[in-house]
């Protein structure tokens, strides 16, 4: 009698469940088995089960033939005795299942082991028995490259019923399934279908909407469909071009593709066999490079000598390699794809010019010329030999244009530019973005806009609010709201000079605190990005270097310190919060002399009324004032010290630059006095500081002594943990529950 079993997989779903495992063995003539490496558990399991429908069925012929070897019982699993129960349980590695349609729509299970040479039929061998696989595009010689390049793997499409219809390669899906991406997003489900037949696009679509795979997926599709049956070869020539304003977005761009690719990927061994993520590492099927500023020199001209298939670049460092590398400037002007991400945010860097002679070399005509006298200089001056109208661009090549903000207005003028006639010699485009554009060089007619912009210009989850407070207690307020609710939070400030005040301040209160802007070295802010990443609590100052793209998980709230200066800052600036469909919270901290700058950006938001007060604890904030107080000042005499040891350091340097001695005087004994003071004082405020924050704060009507009685006993919420961790009093809740509770007209939940 052949052995009854279980049929389950070791990486995908849950083990069989004894119910389960009962109706598999009805299912199944011979019984069925343990196999540990078929990919689509769960709804293989569901076909079984649903084996009562006639067209869905399992081959099981030669199951038995496949190479199963016995293992231990779990503990218990005598209790399946009844219709003939499970004797044995037999498991096997490496079994790839394909599934095959037959007439009446009759689905058929194939058995293969994976890594067996193909006979000469293409047929896998394995003992002794042959299975069918798909044949490899092109007849090939035998070799071990090709079970798993040759022939697309198969994957169970209803396992994300909701990407079923979208022509993407099955790597790709399994890919998707494997992030948790079970369903397209709106900009995507659009964008998609129309990138993979060749279209260009005009994206616009709400920050976090998942515009970076609704490009970078119909990439990374091409480059699938390219390597399909074929070795990549160790040095890649270019093939898509992704370009973005700030280092963040351009490596995080990156970071995003090479989750997509790492996934079906792990690696590629020279013999073309896909090796174990443990196992040796070979080149990658797809290869992903940066190439920003701030990185070493050397590093970046490792990334180009390796070659690569996808690059993401930052218009600014690339326009200086161009004009180092010939072969580099060659393949950038024969890419396939040209992707110009926060297209808008590109021209206000002052990159525009690099931008716009990066542009020209995809152009195929000489048409450009006509309004391109300047960057033919530019050519000329970075030593690159660019030939107008040059063969080499691609005929196909597919551009790509996306942002959060790209206004009607110039969304009009594109539909236009393409319709009307051309703009005369010497007549001024309407604005740089629309300058940037008519630079682009689209192959299609008419480019497809796709224009998914929210009503309100911000995310459907996002709720908005503000808070009225005078400038000088702006720092105040931040405080109150960072204890207030806990949390991811990312502070916007409009200059560099905002974040080295308020960091150190809120170091001083003990906040997890951490600054991000274009002054600090390339390697911290990527390292203070990663610390705000990893704490759930932490709060990152930054200015608007962060505003735009930066996809970090679970921001839950964005403050604007200050107003910004634009509707489209505001947005971006926004949209670090509420992405990817989750809640986020926003906040404008506004004084009476900011109202004017206000009302104009609430009407550029095409906003009739101003978003809802945040609701204030204010006995708690009074309470706040203190600790506040003796952080400023310690801050202040911590910078007079900063500054009076940066005067002497360079009074010193000047006078050993001038071969003088100092006298004693100079030499600041006087100082060294002040020091010892100043060193006392700060020592007897820090303590003091100290002292402060190792209380919790009580809110008004709280007696700390006596939580179990007093007008408000607090015993059983602190036992519950729904009091705020920082206020005595005041009850957890999220700002987002206390402003819209605030717009219903609800009571205010918190506090008491
Ligand atoms: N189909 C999907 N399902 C679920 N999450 C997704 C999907 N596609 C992308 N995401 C996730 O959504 C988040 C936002 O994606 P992305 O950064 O591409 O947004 P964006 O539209 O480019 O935002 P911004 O305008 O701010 O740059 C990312 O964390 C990404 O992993």
């Amino acid at each position: 009698m052949a052995p009854t079993g279980i049929v389950t997989v070791r990486d995908s779903g849950p083990a069989f469940s004894r119910n389960r495992a009962r109706k598999l063995h009805r299912a199944s003539s011979r019984g069925v088995k343990r196999s540990t490496d078929a990919p689509d558990n769960t709804q293989r399991s569901k076909k079984r089960r649903k084996s009562s429908d006639p067209t869905v069925g399992v081959a099981t012929e030669d199951v038995d033939e496949l190479p199963w070897h016995e293992v231990d019982r779990p503990k218990g699993s005598g209790e399946f005795t009844e219709e003939g129960g499970m004797l044995m349980l037999e498991e096997v590695d490496n079994v790839e299942v394909t599934y095959e349609e037959q007439a009446g729509g009759r689905k058929v299970a194939k058995f293969r082991v994976k890594g067996k040479q193909l006979n000469k039929k293409g047929e896998s061998v394995i003992s002794g028995i042959s299975h069918k696989t798909a044949q490899p595009s092109k007849p090939r010689s035998v070799q071990p490259a090709a079970p798993i390049l040759g022939v697309e793997q198969s994957f169970d499409e209803y396992l994300i019923p909701e990407w079923q219809l979208f022509p993407l390669k099955n790597q790709i899906k399994r890919s998707l399934h494997g992030l948790g991406f079970t369903k397209p997003t709106e900009i995507q489900s659009r964008s998609i279908p129309i990138a993979l037949q060749g279209r260009d696009i005009i994206g616009v679509a709400e920050t976090g909407s998942g515009k970076t795979l609704a490009y970078g997926l119909p990439i990374i599709n091409q480059l699938l469909v390219k390597y399909a049956g074929v070795i990549p070869p160790e040095q890649r020539t270019l093939s898509a071009l992704i370009l973005a304003p700030t280092r963040e977005l351009a490596l995080q761009v990156g970071e995003h593709l090479r989750a997509v690719v790492e996934q079906v990927n792990p690696s590629i061994s020279k013999e073309g066999v896909k090796e174990d993520k443990k196992g040796p590492r070979g080149p990658p099927l797809i290869s992903i490079g940066g190439i920003v500023g701030g990185m070493s020199n050397l590093k970046q001209r490792r990334i180009i000598e390796r070659g690569m298939d996808i690059m993401i670049a930052t218009p600014g460092r690339l326009w200086d390699l161009l004009g180092e590398d010939d072969s580099l400037a060659q393949q950038v002007r024969a890419i396939r794809f040209l992707v110009l991400d926060e297209a808008d945010r590109m021209i206000e860097t002052g990159h525009f010019e690099e931008l716009h002679n990066i542009l020209r070399l995809t152009r195929r005509d000489s048409e450009g010329d006509a309004i391109d006298d300047a960057s033919n200089i530019a050519f000329q001056r970075a030593g690159i030999e660019v030939t107008a109208g040059g063969g080499s661009t691609s005929e196909n090549m597919q551009t790509f244009v996306f942002s959060a903000t790209l206004s009607r207005d110039l969304q009009m003028n594109l539909k236009k530019r393409k319709r009307g006639p051309p703009r005369k010699k010497g007549e001024n485009p309407p604005s740089t973005l629309d300058e940037l554009l008519e630079r682009l060089d689209f192959r299609d007619e008419q480019p497809e806009i796709i224009d998914l912009t929210p009503e309100q210009g911000v995310s459907h989850t996002l709720q908005e609010a503000k808070l009225e407070c005078v400038s000088a207690e702006k720092d105040l307020y931040l405080y109150y709201f960072l204890l207030r609710y806990p949390g991811r939070s990312l502070v916007f400030v409009s200059a560099i000079d905002g974040i080295r005040r308020i960091v150190p301040m809120l170091e001083l209160l003990g906040v997890n605190v951490f600054p991000l802007h274009s002054q600090l070295q390339q390697k911290q802010r990527l390292k203070n990005l990663e610390r705000f990443k990893a704490a759930p609590d932490a709060v990152l100052v930054a200015t608007d270097v962060a505003a735009r793209g930066l996809d970090i998980p679970a921001v839950e709230h964005v403050i604007h310190y200050q107003i910004p200066r634009t509707a489209d800052t505001y947005i971006h600036r926004s949209g670090r919060t509420a992405r990817a469909e989750k809640p986020g919270f926003s906040l404008l901290l506004c004084s009476p002399d900011e109202k004017r700058v206000q009302r104009a950006l609430l009407q550029k938001l095409g906003r009739a009324t101003e978003p809802p007060e945040l609701p204030v604890e204010h006995e708690v904030l009074d309470k706040l004032k203190e600790r506040m107080a003796l952080a400023k000042k310690i801050d202040d005499i911590q910078h007079k010290i900063k500054k009076a040891t940066h005067e002497k350091n360079w009074l010193q340097e000047t006078a050993d630059a001038l071969e003088i001695e100092l006298d004693s005087e100079d030499q600041g004994q006087s100082s060294a006095k002040v020091d010892e003071k100043t060193a006392a004082q700060i020592g007897s405020y820090k303590a003091q500081l100290r002292a402060l924050l190792s209380e919790r704060v009580v809110a008004r009507g709280i007696i700390a002594k006596y939580i179990t009685s007093g007008p408000q006993p607090v015993a059983d919420d602190l036992l519950a943990s729904s009091y705020n961790d920082k206020f005595v009093g005041v009850n957890k809740t999220t700002a987002t529950h206390d402003v819209s509770n605030l717009a219903t007209g609800k009571p205010r939940p918190s506090g008491r």
